[in-house]
């Protein structure tokens, strides 16, 4: 029975059946096109302050897993789908995609027509949006809408409020992440590779850093505008040529404007599990997992020590930068997601590599 609504900014609504809590949200709207994946993408905090219209038809029909969060917490505001299941089948499952939501305070709403919404967003851009009761006067709802302000910086939000560590049994090398918002997946892949991970809140000085005696720093996702997360952009331009850097996504933004180039906000984003990016130094496509808003200006890369190495073969934008002499590394989309070809995971290598030829300490002396 239809009991909420969908309010687009352009003035359109859709009526639906909610799931999850029961509550109003206002948020930014996006869309997503993965065919699985949806527990990963409530669990990961880049997507604070959004909700995601799905473009995969069915929802929650194989729950959801103990092991597969991407966060402990959810900060994602909701989905829009277009048919909701609350009975999954799957011998992994433990909980339901409703259940998590409802505890957590993120709302759905089923029932709509998907592809109609995924070609506004794609026609007008992503915007803002509101679910709420269906029978909220649209007057009110618009009223609220207009008045809504994207949240300026929500990296504080996501970020860990204090330090933790996940060792790994034959550690190598020691990297600190700083957490902006990180994605587990990474750790596990940095553990994977032969990694101790300290991962320290988003504000930590390069002297505390220090203090770990890391062999390489980890900048890692996170949501919003790149341009506001002024300590870490100030942290690279300290940090590099200490050790390595690797930047994932937001890390890679950060990178980026810390050089000098410029970001700026796409017209509705890449969000999906299958974005073809070119690696220009082979020459090879890799099939990637993506979710951004926002990109690196490549005219804005020249004279600033990085180099393109990477780029999207959907629209050309920038999808992966390094900095040779330094040590630095930098990828748009997600190395470490799998949903399905793991194409990716050698930028992992690449970061041990930096470190094995003895640190950015050496990097003047090491053209890497
Ligand atoms: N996944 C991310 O790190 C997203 C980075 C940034 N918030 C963007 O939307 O572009």
């Amino acid at each position: 029975m239809n009991n909420k609504k969908l309010v687009l900014e352009n003035g359109m609504v859709f009526e639906g059946e909610g799931f999850g809590a029961n509550k109003e949200k206002l948020a930014e709207i996006v869309f997503n096109t993965s065919v699985v994946g949806y527990q990963e993408i409530l669990s990961d905090p880049s997507y604070c302050g959004q909700m995601v219209c799905m473009t995969y038809p069915l929802i929650g029909n194989y729950g959801l897993t103990d092991e597969d969060y991407e966060s402990k917490n959810v900060f994602m505001s909701g989905f829009i789908v277009h048919e909701y299941n609350d009975i999954p089948s799957n011998f992994r499952f433990t909980r339901t995609l409703g259940e998590v939501m409802e505890e957590a305070g993120a709302v759905g709403i089923s029932g709509v027509d998907t592809r109609e919404i995924v070609r506004l967003i794609r026609d007008n851009g992503s915007m803002k949006a509101l679910i709420c009761d269906i029978d909220k006067p649209y007057e009110e709802c618009m009223k609220m809408i207009h008045e809504y302000q994207y949240p300026k910086n929500q990296v504080p939000t996501v970020s860990t409020k204090k330090v933790w560590y996940s060792r790994t049994p034959n550690p190598q090398y020691t990297v600190v992440c700083v957490d902006c918002g990180v994605k587990l997946n990474i750790i596990r892949k940095l553990n994977q590779a032969g990694c101790n991970v300290v991962v320290v809140p988003y504000n930590t000085t390069k002297e505390e850093i220090l203090r770990y005696k890391p062999d390489g720093l980890f900048l890692s996702n996170g949501p919003g505008d790149p341009e506001n997360v002024t300590p870490v952009i100030n942290l690279v331009k300290e940090m590099k040529g200490v050790v390595p850097i690797l930047g994932i996504c937001l890390g890679h933004q950060m990178i980026g404007l810390a050089y000098g180039a410029k970001t700026y906000k796409m017209k509705f984003g890449h969000r999906g599990g299958n974005h073809p990016v070119k690696n220009l130094d082979t020459d090879k496509v890799e099939i990637t997992s993506q979710n951004h808003s926002f990109a690196i200006d490549i005219k804005s890369l020249e004279g600033t020590g990085l180099r393109l190495t990477h780029i999207n073969l959907l629209d050309n934008e920038a999808e992966g930068m390094m900095d040779d002499i330094n040590g630095v590394i930098a990828v748009q989309y997600h190395p470490e997601s799998a949903a399905g070809p793991e194409d990716s995971e050698y930028i992992f290598n690449r970061f041990m590599d930096l470190m094995k030829k003895g640190g950015a300490s050496n990097a003047k002396k090491n053209r890497y």
